[in-house]
């Protein structure tokens, strides 16, 4: 009999196993209570709701769906302002949402450090960039980001294009009613993914991009679950609320897609590298020092704090610091070629977890940063009216594809993605844990070691001192004059400073690609209106109330 069915039968059966659970859990409370009395003492000097012994404020999401949840956690910065405490048993949270605030911890090379909930990831992507910290993570971050240059993603332009014009023929099967854009977006940025940064192509008709992404969804449900309700983080509960049996099942798909992509293309650098067909020159002539990316990282931080507008990180000045041609390799060719010649940098396992990372991370928050642009523009037909006037002026009748150069052109476009990821930021929060004691600038109230930030990205984008009328879509709120003013953690989707997100310019070009060739192609129509858009409260934000277009071709032949 299996371990797990053995205690199964015996522990979890017994009547005494709730009442023997509770006592444990009460002890371990008060335990916690009286070591944690300093860091009480401190936050509870901060502004937030009554607390309940033993529990803190851990009953405040109870029974919530994750709508609820959303909106209870806007209620919370609502009440209390933008420095919220909570607790949960004896641990300190605490929500901020002035950018002055976040800038201390997000600015900073001291708090690198992810909060304990992104531990709920490691059986997906294991010690992957995400989650990574410390040595490990700075030493995987100089490795990953130049596989994200500009001129590596030039590169990507035909991907982009063949893939969007895959999308467009199938779109136009829905022409005509109401539909969720949501699956078509996340099959697309899957298949777009996997070409670009894994170099395996969608074979014609699969529909294994489709399956990783539902499952996908699904294990962000779970893991968002889990971060509400806190005893279903316990092994047993998991086990017992059937699921851990749906979380194996789920990752079987995602690993078994990732883990063939990487056989793949291993057996061909490992066929490659015995009939001497490597690339020149080797990896190891390319990476030199490293002190290049050292130097771009300083000079970026330097800038970061002199800069108060716009969308700078490490990885602009990777590009001002341009090695050149010889360093451009997509990223799963990166990781493999240096695993080999440097095994001791980045082993077999930490490629695999590298690999679950990005694409995770490069799938999901495209494809709600761009199912929201489609929705946003069907609900303001004068806005797209002008990203089609925008793209009639660079193509006019042509159904050409889109070039590098186009897409500098698209400002209008560009300030529309901007404005959604404004309004619905695909990562609402970002959570770090502290490892010693912050004075905040907003408020001159101390925030104690061991404490988890929330960085509430959904709340400081509506801040009415930041944009004058935060609700109201807006892409002039990106014009020049109004960003130039405006605090550089004013506006921080990709997250910003030294963990800010690698895959930024990706994320930019490919949904210009994409939304482009949408939009030249068809009519987009919202049935519902923005202010009732439901959203729910996930890893990425997402609509519960679904995704919702209706499309009309412009043309009677798709691309
Ligand atoms: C609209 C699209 C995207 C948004 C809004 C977004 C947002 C973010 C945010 C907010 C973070 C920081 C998360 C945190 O600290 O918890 C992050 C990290 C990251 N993103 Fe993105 N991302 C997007 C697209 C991409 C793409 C396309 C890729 C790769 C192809 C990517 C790869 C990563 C990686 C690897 C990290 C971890 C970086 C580190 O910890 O050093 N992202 N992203």
């Amino acid at each position: 009999m299996a371990v797990e069915q053995i205690i199964q039968s015996s522990v979890f059966s017994s009547p005494l196993l709730m009442p023997l659970l509770a006592i444990v859990f009460v002890l371990t409370a008060v335990h916690f209570w009286q070591m944690t009395r300093r860091e009480r003492k401190i936050g509870d000097l901060l502004p937030g709701p009554p607390t309940v012994p033993i529990i803190g404020n851990a009953y405040y999401f109870l029974n919530s769906t994750n709508h609820e949840i959303f909106n209870k956690a806007i209620d919370l910065v609502n009440c209390y302002g933008s420095v919220v405490r909570g607790w949960v048993g004896h641990k300190l949270f605490v929500g901020l949402s002035d950018p002055r605030d976040v800038e201390i911890i997000l600015g900073s090379h001291d708090h690198i450090d992810k909060s304990d909930e992104y531990k709920l990831f490691q059986p997906w992507f294991g010690n992957g960039l995400l989650i990574s910290t410390g040595e490990k993570w700075r030493t995987h971050r100089k490795l990953i980001a130049p596989a994200f240059h500009m001129n590596v993603l030039k590169s990507f332009m035909s991907t982009f294009n063949d893939n969007s014009r895959f999308v467009i023929k199938k779109l136009m099967k829905e022409a005509g009613k109401e539909f969720d854009c949501h699956d078509y977006m996340s099959e697309a940025t899957v298949d777009i993914l996997l070409e670009t940064a894994m170099g395996s192509k969608r074979t014609s008709e699969s529909e294994e991009g489709f399956k990783y992404a539902m499952a996908v969804m699904k294990m962000c449900d779970i893991l968002h679950r889990r971060q509400f309700k806190i005893f279903s983080r316990f092994e047993p509960f998991f086990t017992l609320t059937g699921m851990k049996e749906q979380q194996k099942k789920l990752l079987g798909i995602i690993h078994g897609m990732t883990q063939r992509v990487l056989n793949e293309k291993k057996a061909v650098f490992d066929k490659n590298l015995s009939e001497g067909n490597l690339p020149s020159p080797s990896l190891q002539e390319i990476i030199k020092s490293d002190a290049s990316v050292d130097q771009a990282i300083k000079k970026a931080k330097a800038k970061a704090q002199n800069l108060d507008a716009g969308l700078r990180d490490d990885l602009d000045d990777i590009d001002e610091n341009d090695v050149g041609e010889k360093r451009r390799l997509a990223f799963l060719d990166l990781m493999i070629e240096t695993s080999h010649y440097n095994p001791h940098q980045l082993s077999k396992d930490e490629i695999k977890q590298q690999v679950d990372t990005i694409m995770f991370e490069g799938h999901d928050t495209t494809a709600a940063g761009s199912s929201f642009a489609l929705c946003i523009l069907g609900c303001h037909p004068d806005i797209q009216e002008k990203v089609y006037q925008e793209q009639k002026a660079i193509f006019g009748d042509s159904d050409r594809d889109c070039t590098f150069a186009d897409t500098l052109e698209m400002k209008y476009l560009e300030r529309v993605i901007f404005e959604t990821l404004r309004m619905y930021p695909p990562v609402p929060i970002i959570a770090r844990k502290i490892n010693k004691d912050i004075r905040l600038a907003s408020c001159d109230q101390i925030v104690p070691a061991g404490s988890t930030m929330i960085i509430a990205t959904v709340k400081i984008h509506r801040r009415p001192d930041i944009y004058p009328n935060p609700d109201k879509f807006d892409p002039d709120n990106f014009l020049p004059e109004r960003t130039s003013n405006r605090h550089y953690y004013g506006f921080i989707p990709f997250s910003a400073g030294p963990r800010s997100c690698v895959g930024r310019k990706y994320a930019m070009l490919k949904l210009k690609v994409l939304l482009s060739t949408i939009i030249r192609n068809f009519h987009i129509k919202s049935t519902v209106a923005e202010k009732d858009f439901k959203l729910q409260a996930d890893i990425i934000l997402k609509r519960t109330d679904g995704f919702r277009i209706k499309l009309e071709p412009r043309k009677t032949k798709a691309y």
